[in-house]
């Protein structure tokens, strides 16, 4: 049997008035905020159901209950640190990270290196393992009105043999 598994994460949250833009865990200035029941940080979750996806481990929202109110608000590098311990006690460890911010604004590119930098960090793993894009959709769609912002991600994930 493979020692290696895939996963794939898909998020998307609104960008509204009185909202922080917490992207991978870096406040962007931006006069609009993401919402959500957490700090809405839409790359993480995007990251967090690649983790539990390669994994086998359901998705964000059965770890996470957006009813729950114990993750109001919550810090989502929080909970990504949370997944990365789940896997760990199944054996697994994380062999890459591969992920990209679908929005025409506010612009990644400065922000980069910060953001690749907290999940590294929260995955237990050098920064030459995380990859970070960012890209518009040339103004067609909700991300292109600025409604709000999407999130890929996948990731390797490999148990020991
Ligand atoms: N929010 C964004 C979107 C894009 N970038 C950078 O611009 C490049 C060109 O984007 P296209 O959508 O025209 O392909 C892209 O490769 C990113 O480097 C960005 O920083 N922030
Ligand atoms: C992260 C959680 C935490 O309650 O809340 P939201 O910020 O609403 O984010 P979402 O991407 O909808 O995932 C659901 C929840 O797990």
């Amino acid at each position: 049997m493979t020692p290696f598994r895939i996963g794939h994460g898909f998020d998307v949250h609104a960008l509204v008035s009185g909202r922080d833009c917490i992207i991978g865990g870096v406040h962007i200035p931006h006069p609009l905020g993401l919402d959500g029941h957490s700090d809405a940080d839409v790359l993480l979750h995007a990251i967090c159901d690649a983790l539990l996806g390669a994994a086998a481990l359901g998705d964000i929202g059965k770890h996470f209950p957006p009813t729950d109110m114990r993750y109001k608000g919550i810090d989502s590098r929080e909970l990504l640190r949370h997944v990365v311990g789940l896997l760990q006690q199944k054996g697994f460890s994380i062999g890459n990270v591969d992920a990209t911010v679908i929005c025409e604004a506010p612009r990644l590119g400065p922000h980069i290196q910060s953001i690749r930098e907290n999940i590294a960090s929260d995955c237990q793993l050098a920064i030459d393992f995380i990859n970070v894009k960012a890209t518009t959709t040339e103004k067609l769609g909700f991300t292109g009105r600025g409604e709000g912002i999407a999130a890929e991600a996948v990731v390797l994930i490999y148990t020991q043999v």
